[in-house]
């Protein structure tokens, strides 16, 4: 199994990376698998009754949410195994920003059942998020619209892919999201997980 975790701060072009990271695996008839770790919560969430749609997620009790994240962690791991040599990637968070401070996307009982080779980290530049964030206006990103607050969950997205990397001996990679060709970082993205 080959699991790499792709993460990045809202807006920064995780999905625009991962699209084509499927196209060009897609061209290469290779086997690979996308997965959202948001879709598999949802996904356990529906089959057990507790929602009906996303958004109720988050209003589930937290005691319940940390019950979906491990049932998802276990699901998603069954499915990239399933998948023999194929690269498997995972769209989450390796930190969330709440009112409560940051909290890590990746803790030691989840990335434990996970076990990725790679943590990546997308990274551009704080002012070119905000622009992206701007001329996207299909989503609400608003919580991190000040290039300071970016800069910060950045630097903790670093610490925390690495405490969590340091558990199960996977590498963590800092990819950039270059202004006008994303295929640069689906590239690097690929050719780490080979
Ligand atoms: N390398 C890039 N150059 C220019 N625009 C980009 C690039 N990557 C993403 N974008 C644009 O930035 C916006 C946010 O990208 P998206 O992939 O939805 O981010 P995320 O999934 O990280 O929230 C979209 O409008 C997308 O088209």
């Amino acid at each position: 199994m080959k699991l790499g975790i792709v993460t990045g701060i809202p807006g920064v072009g995780k999905t625009t990376i991962l699209n084509t990271i499927k196209e060009i695996l897609s061209r290469e008839n290779s086997k690979f698998l996308i997965m959202n770790y948001g879709d598999y919560m949802l996904k356990t969430a529906i089959e057990m009754k507790y929602v009906n749609n996303r958004d109720e997620m988050r209003k589930l009790p937290l005691s319940i949410q940390r019950q979906l994240q491990l049932e998802a962690a276990k699901s998603i791991y069954k499915d990239a195994s399933s998948l023999g040599e194929g690269l498997s990637f995972l769209d989450t968070h390796a930190v969330v920003r709440t009112l409560g401070g940051y909290l890590p996307g990746l803790p030691k009982h989840i990335i434990e059942i996970l076990q990725p080779q790679v943590i990546f980290l997308i990274e551009s530049d704080p002012e070119i998020i905000i622009k992206r964030q701007e001329n996207d206006k299909s989503r609400a990103r608003t919580d991190y619209s000040d290039p300071q607050v970016i800069r910060e969950t950045m630097d903790f997205a670093r610490y925390s892919a690495m405490a969590s990397a340091v558990l199960v001996g996977a590498s963590v990679k800092v990819v950039r999201n270059v202004e006008g060709d994303p295929s640069i970082a689906a590239i690097q993205i690929i050719k780490s997980m080979t």
